[in-house]
């Protein structure tokens, strides 16, 4: 196995010295996997590339274990199920490559002070939260609240009305009032704005979901199994405060519940305080005045 390792690897030795191109290469390899993994994370095909690592783990020990009848078998049908790959996410690989296409590279590296990325989901923006929901559950508005963690919901805010506005319960319940132009569909919610409004989310296909619940709950659980944001659903039936996290739907909670589970969101959302320096956006790396 030691041998197998040594001679494979011999081949790949460091370079002598590290030139500019090198660092260029390396700058750029890094741009296209970093836009790679958060396509990912924001697509089934997560779960997908999961499963090809683990079957790229179990050739490799076949191979190491020279097993000839699985690697005849992996060599035949492996140039076919790459094509089936690529064919059956098509769509999703055509969006990735539009994303590249639509930034640019030099805009991905500035100096700003990183005050917007930093900031954070507040105490202020918790109570709007739970004010707005509950007071939309006594008068029975339906709402359908999607808020973010660390996976992007860039991607479902593309699909409604652009707000941008600091989230209040105002404008939460404003939003949602019947027969306006914003109350169909999801509002998205970034650290203490609202973001979006009128967003198309995917629907959850877990059949073990209340048959009752129409496709509010069943939009609410979906983003929630394809991100790892946490979303608050308002029953317009029942006027019922709910949320899904992790695929999960927890219905009719209590104002303290939420609140519980806000503030825990709030913990993993906080960043560490930040001062100038320059930063490559997104990938919040900080070179200066790091500090927990
Ligand atoms: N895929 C979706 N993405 C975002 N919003 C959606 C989606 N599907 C439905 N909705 C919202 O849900 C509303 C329909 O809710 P519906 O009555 O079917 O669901 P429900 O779960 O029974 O909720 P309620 O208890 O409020 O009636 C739509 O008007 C729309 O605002």
């Amino acid at each position: 196995m030691w041998n197998w390792i040594v001679t494979r690897t011999a081949d790949y030795g460091l370079p002598k010295q590290i030139e500019l191109i090198d660092i260029v290469q390396i700058l750029l390899i890094a741009f296209f996997v970093y836009h790679l993994i958060r396509w990912l994370q924001n697509t089934k095909a997560y779960t997908l590339m999961k499963g090809i690592f683990l079957i790229g783990v179990f050739v490799i020990i076949a191979n190491v274990l020279k097993m000839q009848t699985i690697l005849w078998l992996f060599g035949n049908i492996g140039g076919a199920a790459i094509t089936a790959v690529v064919i059956i996410f098509q769509p999703e690989l055509r969006r990735v490559v539009e994303q590249i296409g639509e930034k640019n590279p030099l805009s991905a590296i500035s100096f700003a002070s990183g005050q917007e990325e930093n900031e954070r989901f507040s105490d202020k923006t918790i109570n709007e939260l739970v004010r707005a929901s509950f007071e939309m559950g006594e008068v029975k508005t339906g709402a359908l609240i999607v808020i973010e963690k660390t996976i992007t919901l860039e991607e479902y805010e593309k699909t409604g009305i652009p707000i941008d506005g600091v989230l209040t319960s105002q404008l939460l319940i404003n939003i949602f009032e019947h027969n306006t132009p914003l109350h169909d569909g999801a509002v998205i919610v970034r650290n203490n704005r609202v973001t979006a409004a009128t967003c198309y989310l995917p629907l959850s296909d877990n059949m073990d979901l209340n048959k009752n619940l129409g496709t509010r709950h069943r939009a609410g659980v979906g983003i929630s199994e394809v991100t790892d944001s946490f979303t608050i659903i308002v029953s317009e039936e029942t006027g019922n405060v709910s949320y899904a996290s992790g695929g999960e739907l927890h219905t009719a909670v209590t104002p303290s519940d939420l609140r519980d589970q806000l503030h825990k969101i709030q913990k993993l959302a906080k960043k560490p305080e930040e001062k100038k320096g320059w930063h490559i956006r997104g990938m919040r790396q900080k070179v200066e005045g790091e500090k927990k």
